[in-house]
């Protein structure tokens, strides 16, 4: 037993009944099948929609152990397991489906974990039918961008596929309907551990998947689940994400202009649903099942799996949209290269990023990447240019965007927070651009910031995913 949650008066709140742990033999031999063209060990399904077959009746390779839920994963097994362990009646809770190793991920977090999730103030959406989409979620209020409009641990969170013998003579149509059959199996058992309201309220979501070889669980999580990642420190394979099904979160419908994104924040162990721009009472909450940085065509061959077409602007007026998109695609500001190169003007590279802001506003793309990088490089640029009035204006557009995925790395490394005040010369002059624009020797600046960035190691990775390595360059 790792730490402290076990013994608090919350563990002892309800008796710990035995938990399941699934041990799919794992080690099994594979005999050679022809038509198997894909490792099987994958265990990825094809997002589509899976040929139902009658298969013969085949012996199942899942065997079952009851464990005491205070133990940790069994090796090479996996787990059914309830959390926050020992959650008292009233605490939202998730069932887990796991592959060994996470469950320790969640008891290695020590007391306090999972802190409690956080709610807006006053209810800010609610559920109604939307004429063709089923059901949908809908603003009660305004919000503002950033703006927090739920919280919720998910009902469920389940590995996407079980390790499963080869049955000889199977061809690889039968293999994918056997595995479904068999992970079918698997995530039931995770459903009826469920509390009756969230078993009730899981059953209840949307499953377009009742035509193919998907059974009914597998089916809902295939409509519903949000890919979440995290969980398995080393995995590198499929089995690195997991799904999650949030009760709230699944009933939002397709946007490829979303005004909404969710987010799963590991220390509450739940999502919280944010406004990625200004929305009217009464609009409908939308977030993007696919990328949709892509051309209507792409995100709509994405799409077939959810069983509709997207009828959204940006599908309906492709040409006009798609040619932004390709263009909000293409431009990738670098700030360094604008601060050492005095042939741009000083403007040049803000010009350029209001320009891509302005396309991804049209597009209504505030929730994606390219957005953040836009704020944050004007930001920056200011910081070159010394202009605290102005860097604290974006520094504040920058910690507006508290869904981006690089925002807390971002916000902490280069301590965001003290750059909201213009007068606080001393903090600008520790951001590793300050004034590079300005000094009399850029290359000598760029350098050096390079080598501040770089470290003793002379090697760094930047918030953005470059990684600098520095060779002997000029005297510094
Ligand atoms: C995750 S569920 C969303 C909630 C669902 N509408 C419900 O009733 O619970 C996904 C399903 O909703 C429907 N859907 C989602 N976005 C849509 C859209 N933009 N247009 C039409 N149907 C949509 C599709 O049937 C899709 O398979």
């Amino acid at each position: 037993m790792k730490r402290g949650f076990l013994n608090s008066s919350k563990a002892k709140v309800r008796p710990l009944g035995p938990e399941l742990v699934s041990a799919p033999i794992l080690a099994v031999e594979k005999p050679a099948i022809s038509s198997l063209e894909e490792p099987f060990q994958s265990m990825k399904f094809p997002i589509g929609k899976v040929e139902k077959l009658d298969l013969p009746e085949s012996s199942s390779s899942l065997k079952f152990v009851e464990r005491d839920p205070r133990s940790g994963s069994m090796p090479g097994a996996m787990t059914y397991t309830t959390f926050p362990f020992g959650a008292a009646d009233n605490e939202p809770v998730t069932e887990c489906f796991f592959f060994s190793g996470s469950k320790e991920v969640l008891m290695n977090k020590g007391p306090g974990f999972p802190k409690p999730l956080v709610h807006p103030a006053t209810p800010a959406f609610t559920m109604k039918a939307v004429p063709g989409k089923g059901m949908g979620l809908f603003s009660t209020r305004a919000l503002k961008m950033g703006e927090l409009i739920l919280s919720e641990r998910p009902l469920l969170i389940t590995a996407r596929g079980v390790p499963t013998g080869l049955i000889p003579g199977y061809t690889r149509e039968m293999f994918l309907q056997h595995s479904l059959a068999e992970l079918e199996k698997c995530v039931a058992i995770a459903v009826n551990r469920m509390r009756p309201e969230n078993k009730a309220a899981f059953m209840a979501l949307a499953n377009c998947h009742t035509e193919d070889g998907s059974g009914p669980v597998v089916g809902i999580i295939r409509t519903n689940g949000l890919g979440i990642e995290g969980l398995r420190p080393g995995a590198t394979d499929e089995t690195r994400r997991y799904s999650a099904i949030p009760k709230d979160i699944s009933r939002l419908n397709h946007s490829c202009s979303p005004n909404t994104t969710p987010r799963f924040d590991l220390d509450s162990f739940g999502y919280q649903l944010r406004a990625v721009r200004s929305i009217t009472a009464g609009e409908e909450l939308t977030f993007q099942y696919v990328d949709v940085g892509c051309s209507a065509a792409e995100r709509n061959e994405a799409l077939k799996p959810y069983a509709f077409v997207c009828a959204c602007p940006a599908c309906t007026d492709a040409p006009a949209s798609d040619a932004r998109r390709a263009a909000i695609k293409a431009y990738n500001p670098s700030v360094l290269l604008w601060a050492i190169d005095r042939k741009l003007s000083d403007d040049s590279l803000i010009n350029e990023c209001l320009e891509q802001l302005a396309r991804l506003t049209t597009e209504g793309l505030e929730h994606h990447g390219a957005y953040f990088d836009a704020t944050k490089a004007i930001m920056e640029a200011y910081i070159c240019l010394g202009d605290t009035q102005n860097a604290s204006k974006w520094t504040a557009k920058v910690h507006k965007q508290v869904w981006a995925h690089r925002y807390e790395k971002e916000i902490s490394e280069f301590r965001l927070s003290e750059l909201l005040d213009p007068a606080n010369t001393a903090a600008y002059e520790k951001h590793p651009f300050w004034r590079m624009r300005v000094d009399p020797n850029p290359t000598t600046a760029m350098y050096q910031t390079l080598a501040a960035l770089a470290g003793p190691n002379n090697i760094k990775t930047l918030p953005g995913g470059q990684t600098f390595m520095m060779f002997p360059g000029p005297p510094l």
